[in-house]
């Protein structure tokens, strides 16, 4: 979303200023969404940047929303925010309608309890942080003396305290982000948005974050929806997972369940899951370019005659042994032999075994033997049980 960082800081301080502050422990709401469709109307071009979102968030529930670029993320996350309205559906909080398309009803963002923290931070560039996260507590007249009080005390949640008098040009991007994230709770909303929350932030500092969202959010125990484009991020921090693809939800789940079994190839390569082979079916045995993958059993529970078979494979549950393949018949696992062609240092600093297959690439983590250089030849090798197989859009099930 292209949106000044001006007029984010007002949306921001106006929807946090009118979360109500009742000095009780956080109110955790329920959100709700039925059928919600949102098409914008451009130039005379129409997007459907979201069709029939079916989604309940449930109280205290920290739910990450995860997607490429485009999927409908941030306009998910804006129409729940109430900074933009739905072309169809309904959406629910705390059992309340806020928004319903057919009985044209429509609750300004300002009466909704909800929080907002943007990718870009939206502090106001000329008030000292103190200010900043006083601001919306000044705007709804709470009496000075409370409001240093409540400031003091969120910014101390947050470890700002010592940069209270600063101004944000004067804070690197993790500070600014703990006060954006300050200025949200001082309300003690019942519902917090992250619109990419950490994207803005270099990769330590990204990882330090993280934790410190979960602290908060135990801490305080209010409902989070918290939007990424990074997979590692939504498998760490969601209690569930929603994975977005072109406005519709591809899956959600808890990250376990997500990471286990991705649905579809989509969600497979969202997923991280990096070896990706065509495979036919021929003879009782799963092939890839007319070789057979070793002893695998997964032809046993695929019906005979089946086409458009590809098969997933992550390569953290790929062995490269070196030699060819040798058929030992006893175990149930894939075997494609190839040859050494890279050794890269990959995720968490692992070396990374790129094979060539046959004119593509597999990529393996764990070598069975050292020493493994460019040229040599090899075979990788996976239990047939880590191995995801679909047919077209939809994942076998083995
Ligand atoms: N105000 C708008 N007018 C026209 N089209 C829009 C508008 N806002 C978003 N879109 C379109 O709606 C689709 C979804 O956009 P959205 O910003 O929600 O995606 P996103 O997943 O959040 O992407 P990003 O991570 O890049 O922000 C895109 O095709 C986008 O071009």
């Amino acid at each position: 979303m292209r949106i000044t960082a001006e007029a984010q800081a007002k949306q921001a301080v106006a929807m946090n200023e009118k979360a109500k502050h009742d000095a009780q422990p956080t109110r955790a709401v329920a959100a709700t969404l039925a059928g919600v469709g949102k098409t914008f109307t451009s130039k005379g071009r129409q997007v459907d940047a979201l069709q029939g979102i079916d989604l309940t968030v449930r109280e205290g529930e920290y739910v990450v929303v995860l997607g490429p670029s485009g999927c409908g993320k941030s306009t998910l996350i804006r129409c729940i925010a109430g900074l933009e309205s739905p072309t169809a559906g309904t959406i629910e909080l705390g059992g309340k309608t806020v928004y319903d398309a057919e009985r044209s009803i429509t609750t300004s963002m300002h009466k909704r309890d909800v929080g907002m923290v943007f990718q870009n931070y939206a502090l106001w560039p000329h008030m000292t942080i103190q200010k900043n996260v006083a601001y919306p507590l000044k705007m709804r007249r709470v009496p000075n003396a409370e409001r240093v009080k409540r400031v003091a005390e969120v910014l101390e949640v947050l470890a700002c305290d010592h940069l209270a008098g600063r101004l944000p040009a004067e804070l690197s991007g993790g500070q600014q982000q703990r006060v954006a994230l300050a200025r949200a709770l001082v309300y003690e909303p019942a519902l917090l948005l992250l619109d990419e929350p950490l994207s803005n932030l270099d990769a330590l500092l990204k990882v330090s974050l993280r934790s410190e969202l979960l602290r908060l959010h135990r801490l305080l125990g209010y409902t989070g929806i918290h939007i990424t484009h990074d997979q590692e991020e939504a498998l760490e921090m969601g209690d569930r997972v929603v994975l977005m693809r072109e406005g519709k939800i591809e899956q959600m789940g808890p990250p376990e369940e997500v990471y286990r079994r991705p649905v579809s190839p989509y969600a497979a390569n969202f997923l991280g899951v990096r070896n990706r082979v065509k495979v036919t079916l021929s003879g009782g045995h799963l092939e890839h370019n007319g070789r057979i993958l070793g002893t695998t059993k997964l032809t046993n529970r695929i019906p005979s005659g089946q086409e458009g078979l590809e098969l997933f494979v992550r390569a953290r549950d790929t062995h490269v042994v070196r030699g060819p393949a040798v058929e030992d018949g006893a175990s149930d696992q894939i075997k494609v032999e190839g040859t050494i062609a890279q050794v890269v240092l990959g995720d968490g600093g692992r070396r990374q075994y790129v094979v060539d297959i046959g004119g593509h690439f597999w990529y393996a983590q764990h070598p069975e033997s050292e020493g493994l250089t460019p040229g040599e030849s090899v075979h990788v090798r996976v239990q047939s049980d880590m191995a995801l197989l679909y047919q077209g859009d939809n994942l076998i099930d083995l």
